[in-house]
């Protein structure tokens, strides 16, 4: 009788780093479909973002220092002496004493430093009166504070998350020298298993999850999957179709027969694929314990055990630190939910529900939250945080070392 020797979950990881190489053949991708697909190459900005002076809200472009001591009962008084148009140059200057009006996203005209929200400012015949004193750079994206030109935006290795998609976009790219996307073949075996959309089961017949489950948490990490169907417990007919599937894929997905009994051939069609073969069979998990983890001539192979809820625990444990490494994804996985520690305290205003974008790292064997303070303006906030964690609107703010749940951003 054969038995595992199990490894454990820890060892499994460190092997799949060792022995997973990634496919790293190049593509050029419209940016419109490079969701979830990993950068080849660094992209360095080409220009800044924004390109000019902005404004993130609706009111009056003022010099910050014309607004000192103003408040609800001592107003100050500045000349309305024009406005800007959205998506139009902001060409005539503006001098002290004046105020221009513009609209969120419109432009700063020179010689202005800050923008008078209008709630706190009310105009009456070409006439300012100034409710609120503010700073300089209140109100306002300075050119090249979300992007500078020159600096690199982002680096190989890096996984195209909508907001990266995004940032891209801001810069004009329209194609990217991406890895191209991984191809799995998924293979489900067991005499008792029929297809899904099997009407009638005979008894003893069971219908085929596995390859639902797996195929889609694998389309879901942006790879294309191949069905191979569903082979008989034959040792010939099973080796010739995992053969098949081997030559057509970057990495073969087979889920049953991973344990020792009389029928379980995956172990031994695995090796039949190449050299160096199986470097996992048993991991000390449950479920899952009898998983195969193998290489065959440069390409993994992946024997999930059948029960539906260890092929999809697997798949999600492991299939996935594979599927990343064949993908060429650099960044260390990141979980997508997590009680980590908030780095500083945050205030809040009750009756508000703030959500506020964190940078995870570990530290001591904890998660920790660093909040990334930026304008929603800013598309590279998101670029830099791993998640969001909301301040219920019942909190009046978060203190420092607090444990928060984090909401992954994927
Ligand atoms: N003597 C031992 N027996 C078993 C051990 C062990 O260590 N010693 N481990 C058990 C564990 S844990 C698991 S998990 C299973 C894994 O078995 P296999 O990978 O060989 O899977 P099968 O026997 O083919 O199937 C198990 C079970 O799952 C159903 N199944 C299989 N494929 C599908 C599918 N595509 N969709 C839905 N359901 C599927 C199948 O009908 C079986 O009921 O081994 C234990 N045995
Ligand atoms: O521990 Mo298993 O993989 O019976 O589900």
């Amino acid at each position: 009788m054969q038995f595992f020797k199990v490894k454990t979950v820890e060892e499994t990881f460190a092997l799949i780093q060792e022995k997973i190489a990634k496919v790293g053949e190049v593509s050029v991708c419209a940016l419109e479909e490079a969701l979830h697909c990993v950068l080849a190459e660094p992209v360095a900005a080409g220009e800044n973002v924004p390109a000019f002076d902005r404004s993130t809200v609706d009111g009056y472009a003022v010099v910050a220092k014309d607004t000192y001591g103003s408040s609800e009962s001592m107003p100050g008084f500045l000349t309305v002496s024009g406005e800007v148009k959205m998506g139009e140059a902001a060409t005539t200057p503006l001098s002290r004493g004046e105020a221009i009006y513009v609209p969120t996203g419109g432009m700063l005209p020179p010689g202005s430093d800050s923008v008078l929200m209008i709630e706190h400012c009310e105009e009456i015949s070409g006439l300012l009166n100034t409710y609120k004193q503010i700073a300089p750079g209140e109100n306002v994206i300075r050119a090249g504070e979300d992007i500078k030109a020159g600096e690199i935006l982002l680096e190989a290795g890096t996984k195209l998350r909508p907001q990266e998609i995004g940032a891209l976009a801001s810069l004009g790219i329209s194609k990217v020298s991406v890895y191209r996307p991984i191809k799995a073949a998924y293979l489900s075996t067991g005499d008792e298993i029929v297809p899904y959309d099997t009407e009638k089961l005979e008894i003893g017949q069971i219908r085929d999850i596995n390859y639902l489950t797996v195929s889609g948490l694998a389309r879901e990490w942006g790879v294309e999957v191949i069905y191979g169907g569903i082979t008989t417990d034959d040792y010939d007919v099973f080796a010739s179709k995992a053969r098949e599937l081997y030559e057509q894929a970057d990495i073969l997905i087979l889920s049953g027969g991973s344990s020792v009994g009389a029928k379980d051939y995956t172990t031994e069609v695995i090796q039949s694929l190449g050299d160096p073969g199986v470097f996992v069979h048993g991991i000390s998990i449950k479920p899952g314990k009898p998983t195969i983890l193998a290489v065959a001539e440069g390409k993994p192979v992946i024997g999930l055990p059948g029960h539906p809820a260890s092929a999809m625990i697997i798949f999600r444990l492991f299939g996935e630190k594979i599927i990343k490494k064949l993908q060429g994804e650099q960044a260390q996985p990141k979980p997508e939910r997590v009680f980590a520690r908030m780095t500083k305290n945050i205030a809040s205003s009750p009756g508000r529900s703030d959500y506020i974008r964190v940078r995870l790292f570990m530290k001591e064997g904890e998660w920790w939250a660093e909040p990334i303070i930026g304008k929603s303006g800013l598309i590279t906030t998101l670029v830099k945080s791993d998640g969001i964690v909301e301040i219920s609107s019942e909190k009046e703010g978060i203190s420092q070392g607090e444990y928060v749940p984090v909401l992954a951003s994927k």
